[in-house]
This record gives structure tokens, sequence and C-alpha cells, in this order.
């Protein structure tokens, strides 16, 4: 047995009792493979309690090392210090902007996260909300089941995808896969990041504003953060142009929804595919009544066979930090 008080070959719970991991909220994972990850540990639901968070912390604050998290779940600085404990956070999510990295760097607790796991998954999505998009398959969908074309309505025509100019922002593994396969589709891919990346020869605009002048479809495939929080505001969309589609598959908050919503009424921009909302799970009614939208419930991340490699990774994550190894899939906590 090791320092953390945990034993790796041992199933015996009576002899060697499952490592506590505090749940604040059910992540996804739970509703497929509960069963899996509860053989190994013992998860203290916080929402399943009838105690107020705060006094279920504290009445566990000393038995909690670990927390399992998830995209949508914040991990606040109040909360992580009413655990003195807490050595580690692992996230289902490949998004850090719910935790307080901050304070986990201050107090020195761990984070692991799905790092790039969901990318190829995410990057469909991006490319299916696209092509939904330009070819109407969702209002094609809604057309035909309504009757509309059995009584010989008109459907107005799609947009081709290929030779479109696709800005994608935020090239980072997501974004990568998102060039990779719109590339054979014939679009012309050019890119805005942080940096501008040796590994790719899609044109570079360091400014987010020229990269959607020089466009026909924004991708957001960034993180959020203090810098990205309504980075896509009114002068994005507006330089985005009347013909202009935004795809975001990175979090709602990046764009400025409201301004969003506003360009979409009043045509300053085409259409959108979104996968993200700045208020999970409130989608503006407004977004709903268009037809020039197509919505997706925060689902790029979740596919069966994804979702069981995320259960492994969560187990060997979690088994690492109880048995004093390096975790598999560490965020490196920057000073
Ligand atoms: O959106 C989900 C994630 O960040 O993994």
């Amino acid at each position: 047995m090791d320092c953390n008080g945990y034993h790796q070959e041992n199933h015996d719970q009576n002899l060697f009792p499952k490592p506590k991991v505090l749940v604040l909220e059910p992540p996804p994972v739970f509703k497929y493979h509960e069963d899996k990850l509860s053989q190994k540990f013992h998860f203290l639901k916080a929402w399943d309690s009838p105690l107020p968070l705060d006094q279920f912390l504290t009445t566990h604050a000393h038995s909690v090392q670990a927390i399992l998290s998830h995209g949508t779940c914040p991990v606040t600085n109040s909360t992580i210090r009413l655990l003195p404990s807490l050595g580690l956070i692992v996230t289902t999510s490949s998004g850090l902007n719910q935790i307080d990295l901050q304070e986990c760097r201050r107090r020195g607790v761990s984070v692991a996260y799905a790092g790039s796991l969901f990318s190829a998954d995410v990057a469909d999505i991006a490319v299916g909300l696209l092509i939904d998009a330009l070819r109407k398959i969702s209002a094609g969908n809604r057309y035909v089941t309504q009757g509309l074309w059995a009584n010989n309505g008109d459907f107005s025509l799609g947009s081709k995808l290929g030779g479109r100019k696709v800005g994608i922002v935020g090239l980072g593994s997501i974004g990568l896969e998102v060039g990779k396969r719109l590339e054979p589709f014939g679009c012309n891919i050019l890119y805005s990041s942080r940096n501008k990346k040796s590994s790719v020869s899609y044109p570079y605009y360091s400014n987010v504003c020229e990269l959607a002048a020089n466009c026909e479809v924004l991708i957001i495939c960034c993180e959020l953060n203090d810098q990205t929080r309504h980075m896509i505001n009114k002068e994005v969309l507006l330089a985005l142009g009347k013909k202009g589609l935004i795809i975001n598959v990175g979090r709602g908050a990046i764009i400025d929804e409201q301004e969003m919503v506003r360009c979409l009424m009043q045509g300053e921009i085409a259409g959108a595919g979104l996968d993200v909302f700045e208020n999970e799970p409130h989608v503006p009614s407004e977004l709903i009544a268009l037809d020039n939208v197509v919505l997706s419930p925060h689902r790029a991340v979740h596919t069966e066979e994804t979702l069981m490699a995320l259960v492994e990774l969560v187990i060997g994550n979690l088994e690492a930090f109880f048995s004093n190894k390096p975790l598999l899939s560490p965020v490196i906590l920057d000073e």
C-alpha cells in the first residue's frame, strides 16, 4: 500500500476500502459507465445529498483527496478551499474554463483532463454542422416532415461546400482535425490562433476580425478564457458579413450570443451551426425559431466509443494519483 492508502491489486473492500472521490454534479459519463467506475472508487455524490453543498463538503472535507468533474460543472475556489486534503481534480472535459486553475496552482492541486481524446469527434460535428447549415439538411427535414413538400411548397437553394473559404479560430488539435477534414472537400482554409503554426501552410491572421473579413465561414474551435470571452463580437460578425456562416464547437461564451442572435435575425450574417451556448442548457428562443440555424445539445464530444476510452482515462488518472504515479493526462499549470 502506498502513502495515499491505495492498493492497486486489492479488490477486497473490507480490507482496503475504495478511495473516495467527490462528485459535485453527475458527469455525463456516469449515465453510461457509473457501474464500472464504482467498482474502483467510492463516489461521494454531492448532488444526491440532502445537505447543502457547503455542509456536505465540510462533512467530508478531510476524506476528499480527489474530485471527478466535467465540462459544465464549476469547481470554484470556495469549493477547493473547503477541501484541505484535495490533491487532484479529474475532469472528463477537454475544456478547463470551469475550474479555478489559479487556485489549483496556488494550492498545488493537480488537474487531469481529456486532452485531445475528443478532437476527432468534435471536428466531425463541426463539419456536420457546416454541411447542414450550407445544404439545409435539418431545414429540409422539417420541410418534409411538416408536409410542406407534399403541399407543393418551395424549398430554398443551399450553397456549395467546395471552394468555400473557411476561417478556423483556434488551430489546436480540434482546429487541425477540422482543417484535415475540410481540405479534401475543396475548402480553402485560413486560421487565427495565439501563434502562427509552422506545421501548416494555411494563411494566418493574428486578428480574428481580419480573418472574418477574409472568409465565408468561421469555425470556432478555441478554448474559453479571459482573452477569448466574447471575442466574436459585433465587429467580427459584421466583418464576416451577410453571406457568412458561424459554426461553434468551442464554448458558447466565446461568441457574444445576444449580438449573434441580433445579426442572425437582421440578416447581418447568413446562418449558424451551434453545439454550445452561453447559458446551457438554455438556448435563446430566437435561435430555436430561426430556420437558418442548426442546433445541437453540446454533444460534439460524446460518442459511444470515445466515452469508453474516457472511462479508461478517468480510471487511469485516479489510479495513478492514488498510487503516487504520474497522471496519464495532466494539465500543465504554468506559473
Ligand atoms: O465540451 C466538452 C469538453 O470540453 O470536453
